[in-house]
């Protein structure tokens, strides 16, 4: 085992990274986005809010607003109602039983044997009505946290998918760690937090209303010194302890989601990692992950510590400070045994009342911390609703497809792809796009599907339910073959494709399979409803022919084929692409073979510095034909 010194804002933490072959040899480096350890801790840093808990409020409001005025607030307001209207029965339930336990005891100290069985009656009858009152009130938050917990994870779900959002965040703006940990870990968090917190806040208020009455009657001076000691003591604690708590809680879910994610990550390229021995590589790169998550939950605990031990302190303070001011009344007869614990067990509940966020500061934090990162991904979602300037998509029912002085730009917007693209292809045309790798022939792609946003320019395309896109590496869901061959549409939805009026029938997708050269794949595998890990049990070349036979069954106005035939042979390649021309008038490709010319019309060429040349392919032939006598001269 290394040591190895994680610096921090103010203090220096030891951690232990394994090295389990050489105990010698620092552990080498890994390449995150970070050379080593410390940058990635200073990283960490960076990305923490620097703002106090006290700021994070309007941020906690905007979520929250969004259940309490959106569509279901009357829902909303209900059950939240239900939860205060139960906190204030069983607040003042606690009143009344202090009340009997004053009786019971002045009962018992002056042998008084009536009194004492009288309050034991009240105290059953109390406890009848407590017993469903309380259950109620359990039954009512855990209801109140689900029903919230839906709503915001089907609200932020709806924003994820929504406009393609989901490959925005991950390939445009690349500054919101693990939106799916937000969604699934932070929202039940935040809920449970937020009803627990707010309804122990309502509840303490009555609570410390109810017992001011008491111990007003009797000690004036102790409700003005708790109000005034609880309130030097929660802003002493918030402001020592509450930002950097809440900084130390956002960065422990930032790790913990980047620890999974690593880990999923492992589990989705099993293949590629276990082809390339890469194992030692991906668990040093969790190790890693685990490490930095560790150095934050130890200084986590530190500051948790120092907090306990101070609110121990602060608590216990003030412990004997009522019976120290009624004992000498009590002596002198002023007021009988049962005042004395009354008072101090008034003085404990307003005490334990107005010291509330202090005593949960650290569940403060972390709803804190919970806030920051859904306001985050509520902000990211809504920026990419509203790209500012961009590449303009129009849909028109007369053209098959138009590109107006298109110029993409990478998703940094640091350079661009193409300037100034022309192209218009009309019923029936198809167009090849060639160039060499990396020139950006996906990408003009994307920006026609509106993936890609940031340029200039217009695309004119039919409406979306008019395209098909096959990508390079082909995609297959969880479920049946059946739902493989109907992807995108449902299993049971046939009258989605080409405005069907019922499912597929089985006889078609058989001649399907039999046109993309797949026709021993069902009772191979035993069946269209059979299931399996499909993108493991397919060969990718496979894998691509199922997303052929997608395109062909939903025979599309116009298809998109981003290399969709790369890991075919060229015989088989040529059957697809026949296919195609029988299904599909208007499609455009990206390939690197020159055998694709023979099936379709036009070529949009890379020239050099994002300048690209559109023209036929007679025109395309003659130009490479003039180009190779000029160089053999
Ligand atoms: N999400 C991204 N962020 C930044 N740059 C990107 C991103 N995706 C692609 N690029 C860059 O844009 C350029 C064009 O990529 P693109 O995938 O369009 O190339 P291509 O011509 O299709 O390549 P190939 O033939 O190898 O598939 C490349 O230099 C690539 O590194």
């Amino acid at each position: 085992m290394e040591l190895t010194k994680i610096p921090n804002n103010s203090e220096e933490l030891e951690v232990l990274i394994p090295d389990k072959e050489d105990h010698s040899k620092p552990a080498p480096a890994i390449h995150l986005n970070v050379n080593g350890t410390a940058e990635a801790v200073a990283e960490a840093k960076a990305q923490t809010p620097h703002t106090s808990l006290y700021q994070v409020f309007p941020k906690w409001l905007r979520v929250t607003r969004l259940w309490f005025n959106g569509k279901e607030r009357w829902q909303a307001w209900g059950w939240a109602a239900a939860g205060v209207l139960l906190s204030l029965g069983t607040s003042m339930m606690l009143v009344v039983v202090s009340y009997v336990h004053r009786d019971l005891e002045t009962a018992m100290s002056g042998k008084d044997q009536g009194g004492f069985y009288g309050a034991i009656w009240k105290y059953a009858f109390i406890i009848l009505i407590a017993a469903p009152l309380f259950a109620a009130t359990d039954f009512v938050e855990l209801r109140l946290v689900l029903e919230w917990r839906r709503f915001l994870t089907d609200t932020l779900m709806s924003g994820y998918f929504a406009n393609r959002t989901f490959f925005k965040l991950h390939h445009q703006l690349g500054v919101l760690d693990n939106p799916d940990q937000r969604m699934c870990d932070d929202v039940p968090a935040f809920t449970d937090a937020s009803v627990t917190l707010v309804i122990g806040i309502v509840k303490k208020f009555f609570m410390m209303i109810g017992f001011s009455g008491v111990l007003w009657t009797v000690a004036p001076s102790l409700v003005f010194f708790l109000l005034a000691y609880a309130t030097i003591g929660t802003w002493l604690t918030t402001a020592v302890f509450g930002k950097r708590l809440m900084q130390l809680q956002f960065s422990q879910l930032q790790k913990e989601g980047d620890l999974r994610f690593d880990l999923v990550r492992a589990r989705e390229n099993s293949e590629s990692i276990a082809f390339y021995n890469g194992e030692k590589h991906e668990e040093r790169c969790a190790s890693l992950r685990l490490v930095l998550l560790v150095a934050v939950v130890r200084i986590k605990i530190i500051w948790a510590s120092f907090l306990a031990l101070w609110t121990n302190f602060y608590q216990h303070a003030t412990l004997l400070l009522p019976s120290l001011l009624t004992a000498p009344r009590y002596f002198a007869g002023e007021i009988e045994f049962g005042v004395i614990t009354q008072v101090s067990f008034a003085f404990g509940r307003i005490e334990s009342a107005l010291n509330y966020i202090l005593n949960h500061l650290n569940e403060l934090s972390g709803l804190a911390a919970q806030a920051e990162r859904l306001d985050a991904l509520l902000a990211a979602v809504k920026q990419i609703e509203s790209p500012g300037p961009c590449i303009l998509n129009e849909t028109s029912d007369s053209v098959t497809m138009r590109l107006d002085s298109l110029c993409v730009h990478i998703p940094d917007g640091s350079r661009h792809l193409c300037q100034d693209l022309n192209v218009e292809l009309l019923k029936g045309q198809s167009l090849l796009v060639v160039g060499q790798s990396g020139c950006g022939k996906s990408s003009i792609l994307r920006a026609i599907a509106g993936l890609w946003t940031r340029g200039t320019g217009k695309v004119v395309t039919p409406p979306a339910s008019s395209l098909f896109f096959l990508p390079q590496k082909p995609y297959m869901p969880l479920g049946p073959l059946r739902s493989q061959l109907l992807f995108p549409s449902g299993a049971d939805s046939g009258h989605w494709i080409g405005n069907r009026s019922g499912p597929v029938p089985d006889s078609e997708l058989l001649s399907l399979l039999k046109e993309v050269q797949l026709s021993e794949l069902v009772e191979r595998v035993g069946g269209l409803e059979a299931e399996a890990e499909w993108s493991h049990v397919l060969s990718l070349g496979e894998q691509q022919r199922v997303a052929f036979l997608r395109l062909l069954l939903h025979s599309p106005r116009l298809a998109f084929l981003d290399e969709a035939t790369g890991a075919l042979d060229s015989t088989t390649e040529a059957a697809l692409y026949s296919a195609l021309r029988r299904y599909c008038t208007s499609y455009v490709s990206v390939g690197h073979r020159m055998e694709l010319l023979a099936f379709h019309t036009h070529v949009l060429e890379y020239m050099g510095n994002a300048r690209w040349q559109f023209s036929t392919v007679e025109e395309y032939h003659e130009r490479h034909a003039q180009q190779q006598r000029v160089k053999s001269t």
